[in-house]
């Protein structure tokens, strides 16, 4: 009897333990998946901030994120405060800005991710405000330049990449005479397609003339994509000769710099021309669209590209931070980290790269993140005419926009614009590229005023933080967060935990 009323009294008190103990872990096995992806515990929520930059200008409000989504963007006098239950993550002064789109990464997964690879590259494009990146179809191994080699990147980025990750296609010209094969890899995915007009430093990757040009647009057509182009074009024929000459003072800046004259990015552009014409109204290839990938020459090149705009060629131009920092004549003897191609030209030409993005005849910004082993930089050696080309900056392109562009004037919404709102339109992204209703969430919260070391002791994340030619600079503009789809992916020197990013695949 009294062991039956023990019984009885301890009921209630064990049902309740048991019904807290499932209501924890089941709380918790449902918070684990979420947590994984997100370092914020909840998915429908509102930032609010004094700076959040909208196609409408900078506001002082809140922008309500539900499942990945931006559901609501409102005033502070609008705001909601009291009837709302959701949670509020509040970035006071910091600025709220669409995340950047970076149309132009070399992540050289699969194949070479001995240079970076997906988890690393993804990493450090979520901790530079980057929320979606387009890889380029060559440095990985094989080449992204058919339906099957294709499958080998989506497959190589399933959960392992920390933001969203397009893919270019190549055009190269084993398959620029086969629409089929073309038609065949839009069809698979990707978001468009880029050429060499010169090599390209990889032989699986041979480079196009205007024929080949001309029958990718053709295709490219049919699908409203894009052709990107790095267009330089070998001018000289004994160049080779000269290379070899062993009185040229290899370490020097300036011999690499004769190597590759602005005549090469004219000489590129002008036989473009030729055939962008057939992307105008009425034109054999209307529908397609050229886009100069890296711009460095800010003469001739420039006049020649804002000629065809006027007359109506579907056409546009990047080009890329280096361009806009550094110099030729400030570039140290020896320091291999600046090399890249086309070559980081004059003081007076980054002034007039400066003058064109200021005044919309260069149409947006990409980082050109082109990284590899230390040892293929011949850091020790600082040969510039061996050296690996390719500048690695994704962790610091809005810094370094933001440091070098102030004295321009540059302003929040230009930065909107050339990282996030046209990179969007060129890759095709109709969800993403502005804080708007019904886009993506993908945000990057940031203090333009707040001033870092690249030293030692800064977190960087990249495979090999020693090849970058930013290392050792002052900049301002810290990326607090980064919000990928409503997750926060990035926050103050963390990644969330899980690689949660999307691969997006051209429908
Ligand atoms: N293959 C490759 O990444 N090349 C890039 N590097 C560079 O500096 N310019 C390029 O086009
Ligand atoms: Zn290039
Ligand atoms: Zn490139």
């Amino acid at each position: 009897m009294e062991n039956l009323n023990l019984q009885w009294r301890l009921l209630p008190t064990l049902t309740l333990l048991a019904a807290s103990l499932f209501f924890l872990v089941f709380k918790d096995s449902a918070k684990l998946s979420h947590s994984e992806c997100s370092l914020l515990p909840y998915n429908h929520y509102w930032l609010t901030s004094k700076r959040i930059v909208t196609p409408k200008g900078v506001i002082s409000g809140a922008v309500e994120i539900k499942e990945g989504n931006i559901i609501s963007i409102v005033s502070e006098e609008e705001w909601p405060r009291n009837s709302k239950t959701e949670q509020v993550v509040d970035y006071g002064e910091a600025v709220i800005m669409p995340g950047l789109i970076d149309v132009h990464a070399h992540l050289d997964d699969p194949g070479r991710t001995e240079w970076e690879g997906f988890p690393s590259g993804t990493k450090a494009a979520a901790a530079g405000g980057i929320t979606t990146l387009i890889d380029m179809p060559l440095n990985s191994d094989p080449s992204t330049i058919s339906t099957e080699t294709l499958k080998l990147k989506v497959d190589a980025a399933e959960k392992r990449i920390y933001v969203d990750v397009g893919f270019w296609g190549g055009l190269v010209p084993e398959n620029a005479y086969n629409a089929s094969a073309l038609e065949a890899l839009l069809n698979a995915g990707v978001l468009g397609l880029k050429s060499f007009m010169c090599p390209s430093g990889i032989n699986d990757f041979p480079m196009t003339n205007a024929s080949h040009i001309k029958e990718g647009l053709s295709v490219l057509a049919r699908y409203k994509k894009p052709l990107l182009v790095h267009a330089e074009m070998e001018q000289d024929s004994e160049r080779h000769v000269k290379l070899e000459d062993d009185t040229l003072d290899t370490r020097s800046y300036s011999t690499y710099l004769k190597t590759r004259p602005p005549s090469w990015e004219e000489a590129a552009i002008r036989e473009l021309l030729t055939v962008a014409k057939d992307t105008r109204t009425g034109g054999p290839a209307e529908g397609a669209h050229l886009h100069i990938v890296h711009l460095s020459d800010a003469s001739s090149s420039l006049d020649l590209l804002m000629e065809a705009k006027t007359n109506g060629d579907s056409i546009t131009v990047e080009t890329c931070p280096h361009y806009l920092a550094f110099s030729a004549e400030e570039i140290p003897d020896g320091d291999t980290r600046f090399k890249c191609a086309p070559p980081i030209r004059d003081a007076a030409n980054k002034e007039k790269l400066w003058e064109a993005l200021m005044d919309g005849h260069i149409d947006m910004l990409s980082s050109d993140h082109s990284p590899t082993v230390p040892e293929l930089k011949l850091l020790d050696e600082g040969n510039f005419l061996k050296a690996w080309g390719g500048i690695s900056s994704l962790q610091f392109v809005l810094p370094v926009t933001w440091s070098y562009g102030r004295k321009y004037g540059v302003t929040l919404e230009q930065l909107a614009s050339w990282w996030s709102e046209r990179p969007a339109k060129l890759a095709g992204q109709v969800s993403k590229g502005a804080i708007a209703i019904g886009n993506h969430a993908d945000l990057v919260v940031w203090e333009p005023e707040a001033e870092f070391e690249l030293d030692n002791d800064h977190p960087v994340h990249m495979k090999h933080p020693s090849i970058s030619a930013y290392l050792g600079r002052r900049l301002s503009g810290k990326v607090l967060a980064t919000i990928s789809r409503g997750n926060l992916v990035y926050k103050e020197g963390n990644h969330a935990p899980a690689a949660c990013g999307s691969p997006i695949l051209a429908t």
